[in-house]
């Protein structure tokens, strides 16, 4: 994957990269690049919140696992071990699903979430294609150890969830749904036929799956005006900052085999 592969996330509305952009680990920008053109209003809570942690957002986005996944020079050993992790993560993120039908205070939200914990039973279509191709059957991916970074990631989502409301429960999932649109937007850009991650790529950066980001985006703002208010945004930022935060961690427990 060439060097320019971060337009998608770069593209500011000017169409400039800001220099800040190059390094991981500054402050945000004073004008936050935009996600996937179209994908979220700056005003949006979501730009809001992704703004307010530029720092985790890019680490998580641009992590070397990504960039290796992009070039296709990431070892399939590392793929697998995430694969497999990920199919016990998606489980436990149907339950937080279902913890927001719960939680859901009219019927609107309750078929919304009702739907993404759908959505997310059929999404492990792909891991078990995956799978199957390296001779797992999904009852060998139901008894595979879970790693602490699993573990760590989906219970700090399902204990947002209980602990706050829905719109608590929405940020939490949020950098999940929002971040793999942005980086299957990044990464679907020119890739090859024969791309030996071109599965993931495509399922992610697809129109359908930009779709199901746009109305995770659209779902904040709904609930924000609903059930917001300015006293809410602390405790928000901080919850998409830790998710965002375990995001990146997941990401290095499939690079570095952790158990
Ligand atoms: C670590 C990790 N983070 C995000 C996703 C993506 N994802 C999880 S649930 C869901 C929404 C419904 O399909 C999406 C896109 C993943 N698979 N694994």
């Amino acid at each position: 994957m060439p060097e320019d592969s971060e337009d998608i996330a770069t593209a500011t509305a000017a169409g400039e990269r800001p220099d800040a952009y190059t390094d991981a680990h500054t402050d945000a920008p004073p004008e936050t690049p935009e996600a996937v053109p179209g994908l979220a209003a700056a005003d949006s809570l979501f730009a809001r919140l992704r703004h307010a942690c530029w720092p985790e957002w890019h680490a998580y986005l641009d992590h070397p696992f990504v960039r290796r996944m992009a070039d296709g020079s990431l070892r399939q050993e590392c793929f697998r071990h995430y694969m497999g992790q990920d199919y016990l993560f998606l489980i436990h993120f149907a339950r937080a699903y279902a913890l927001g039908v719960f939680k859901s205070e009219s019927l609107e939200d309750m078929r919304r979430m009702g739907a993404g914990m759908a959505a997310i039973l059929d999404e492990m279509g792909l891991h078990v294609r995956y799978c199957q191709s390296w001779g797992l059957s999904p009852e060998d991916l139901e008894r595979l150890p879970e790693s602490k970074a699993t573990m760590a990631y989906t219970r700090y989502v399902l204990e947002r969830g209980l602990a706050g409301d829905l719109l608590d429960l929405v940020v939490a999932l949020s950098p999940c749904i929002i971040g793999y649109a942005e980086i299957g937007a990044r990464l679907i850009d020119g890739i090859d036929d024969d791309h030996p991650y071109g599965a993931w790529i495509r399922e992610y950066g697809g129109a359908g799956y930009r779709q199901v980001a746009r109305d995770a985006v659209e779902t904040m703002d709904r609930l924000m005006v609903e059930r917001g208010g300015p006293g809410r945004m602390p405790g928000l930022v901080d919850t998409f900052r830790q998710a965002t935060r375990l995001e990146a961690d997941f990401w290095q427990m499939g690079l570095t085999l952790a158990d």
